[in-house]
């Protein structure tokens, strides 16, 4: 579980990586400090030792890895200070890695406060440093390691946040694709639930797609795609999402929705699709099937009640609405 979590939890990896790096570098000082003597420093670093592995223990039992985070940046950083203030410039060393470990584990705006906090409270003390160039060179070297921390972490973040919106829209109409509508469906019945709210679910299929690929070509037929979902979305209010479940196949979640407010929406839908929409070949057509989520079944029925409900709309002669209530 924790091995499988080690692959999937980038910040779950990060801390579990930096606790253990950091208790194999700090453990021989605890050690070090209690054979010279110097019991003052081997407390200090018994209890940062105690925290990092308290909360590898806690993380790697299945506890939460933010506030876990959290709790280690706020350690390192008074540990790096108190251990600077009374070992001096060596001590200061650590700051380094802490700094580092902040802007990998917790929100890089907090990364940053922490970090400037250190390096500013390190450099005005000045006790740790032996010279005003040793004082001047640690604030010059580790406003740049933090710096540049920050910037590596904006950049990440942001091709993070590109891979996610890649990976979860369909290319050709820009909306949300089916991987995303698996995990957007879970979380709105998992809401709808705790909050005793309705939430619907309607499936749209376009009439008779393949003759208008076959009349006018691929092309053609994609573009009535993209005006098919501009369409929809326009009509849609902020909460609600459109998925591209296959090929002219589009679901649409509509939360806080019972069947007696999906009918009336279902149908201006359908309605505004035959107004608005055209090709050669004629006025285009949707078939709609709704379902409201029901308190016994799971995603999966859910889904497959309002996909039934579509068919079923097509069985009667298409363009038209049939919902499950
Ligand atoms: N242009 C285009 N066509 C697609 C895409 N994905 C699926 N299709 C076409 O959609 C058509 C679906 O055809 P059918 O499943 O027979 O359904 P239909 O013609 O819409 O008929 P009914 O659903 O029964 O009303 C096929 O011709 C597919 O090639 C796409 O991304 N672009």
């Amino acid at each position: 579980m924790s091995r499988e979590r080690l692959r999937t939890d980038f910040q779950f990896a990060v801390l579990v990586l930096f606790c253990t790096v950091a208790l194999a570098g700090v453990t021989p000082f605890v050690i070090y400090r209690y054979v010279v003597g110097d019991v003052v420093l081997g407390v200090i670093d018994t209890a940062i030792v105690a925290a990092l592995a308290g909360t590898l223990l806690y993380v790697w039992r299945g506890g939460d890895a933010a506030p876990a985070s959290l709790f280690i940046v706020v350690t390192t950083t008074i540990g790096c200070l108190v251990v600077a203030r009374m070992v001096g410039m060596s001590g200061a060393l650590w700051s380094y890695p802490a700094i580092a470990a902040g802007f990998l584990l917790i929100r890089r705006t907090r990364a940053l406060l922490a970090a400037s906090l250190l390096i500013l409270l390190l450099a005005l003390d000045g006790g740790a440093f032996p010279s005003e160039l040793a004082r001047l060179m640690y604030f010059s070297s580790a406003s740049v390691t933090c710096l540049l921390a920050f910037v590596f972490a904006r950049h990440t973040a942001l091709q993070r946040a590109q891979l996610e919106a890649l990976a979860s829209r369909d290319p050709l109409t820009g909306a949300a694709n089916r991987r995303a509508m698996a995990r957007e469906l879970h979380i709105a019945a998992e809401t709808a639930r705790r909050h005793r709210a309705p939430v619907g679910l309607l499936v749209m299929d376009l009439d008779h797609f393949k003759r208008v690929n076959d009349a006018l070509g691929h092309e053609a037929g994609d573009s009535v795609l993209v005006d098919f979902a501009r369409l929809v979305q326009s009509h849609c209010r902020a909460g609600d999402r459109l998925f591209r479940y296959g090929g002219e196949e589009f679901v649409l979640l509509v939360p806080g929705s019972d069947a007696n407010d999906l009918r009336p929406l279902a149908d201006s839908l359908r309605r505004a699709v035959s107004a608005a929409l055209r090709s050669p070949c004629g006025p285009i057509t949707v078939s709609v099937g709704g379902a409201v989520l029901r308190a016994d079944e799971d995603n999966q029925q859910w889904l497959a009640r309002a996909d039934a409900a579509m068919y079923e709309a097509k069985h009667q002669g298409r363009d038209r609405v049939v919902v499950d209530g």
